[in-house]
């Protein structure tokens, strides 16, 4: 096998409180149009690990790669990664205007616009019975489903290698679910879900995420094509400082990169 597309290594998290570890060396390799589906019971990491992975919040000890090359290694560091492996939140942040508004926004940050063929949201909205006007309605007058969608369309059209979906069709009717289901299955994914119908049908690979307690450090169990490894344990990467990220990097709870 090659270099994967996308690989994270030891992937830590130690809460400042009563020092718990929230998850401890998670490993992940994803190759094009893979989708690693997490689960787990609420509470347990996953919303986290993700905004990890996208270099939205500081973690304990690990690292991610993308094709070989690690964040700060991408011309303009921590914000082209992001562009890159993007994290869509569930449920999308109030934003003024519309999502067109949002749309023509962030095709201007210099993360996005060195990207050439970006796509159209509005012809990715419709194959998921999205019509153009809710493109141009304010958020404030969406429902959670139409958000959720608007959100994802214009995620896609920055055509990131990696999407962190968290929950992207927890707000959606079965039919409109079903279809940005196959529409993601073009892409490579790491993919929270409560769903474990779901979970079958999209997953090509699976990590399942369970409760840590304070006496018990390492809890998170690793399973991978269905087959359980018991808790992974570091093995040769030495562990890194934990990571300071500007004000900036904590901008979570976007459907896109905005810096
Ligand atoms: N920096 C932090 N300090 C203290 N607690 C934190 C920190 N970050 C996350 N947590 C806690 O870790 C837990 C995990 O939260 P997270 O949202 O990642 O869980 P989840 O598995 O995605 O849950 P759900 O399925 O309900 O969405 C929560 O109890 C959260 O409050």
């Amino acid at each position: 096998m090659g270099r994967p597309l996308f690989e994270a290594h030891g992937i830590s998290m130690q809460l400042d409180d009563n020092r718990r570890w929230l998850f401890k060396d998670i490993d992940i390799e994803l190759n094009q149009r893979e989708i690693l589906v997490l689960q787990g019971p609420s509470g347990t990491g996953k919303t986290t690990l993700l905004k990890c992975l996208a270099e939205l919040i500081p973690y304990t000890s690990g690292y991610s790669k993308l094709r070989g090359k690690k964040p700060v290694e991408y011309e303009l560091g921590i914000p082209g990664w992001r562009s890159r492996v993007m994290y869509i939140p569930q449920r999308p942040t109030a934003h003024p205007g519309c999502p067109l508004d949002l749309f023509n926004i962030v095709k201007k940050f210099s993360s996005q616009k060195v990207k050439k063929d970006i796509g159209d949201p509005i012809q990715i909205g419709m194959q998921w019975n999205l019509s153009e006007s809710h493109f141009t309605e304010k958020w404030s007058n969406l429902s959670g489903g139409e958000m959720q969608r608007c959100a994802l369309a214009i995620a896609i059209c920055f055509k990131p290698d990696v999407l962190l979906l968290d929950e992207p069709t927890s707000a959606l009717d079965p039919d409109s679910a079903g279809k940005v289901e196959e529409s993601l299955k073009k892409f490579a994914c790491i993919w929270i879900t409560h769903d474990s119908r779901q979970a079958d049908r999209v997953g090509t690979r699976h990590i399942t995420l369970s409760r840590s307690h304070p006496s018990t450090p390492t809890d998170s169990e690793y399973e991978e094509n269905q087959q359980v490894n018991m808790p992974k344990r570091r093995q040769e990467q030495q562990p890194q400082r934990s990571r300071r990220l500007s004000p900036s990097a904590f901008r979570g709870g976007l459907p896109v990169d905005i810096t």
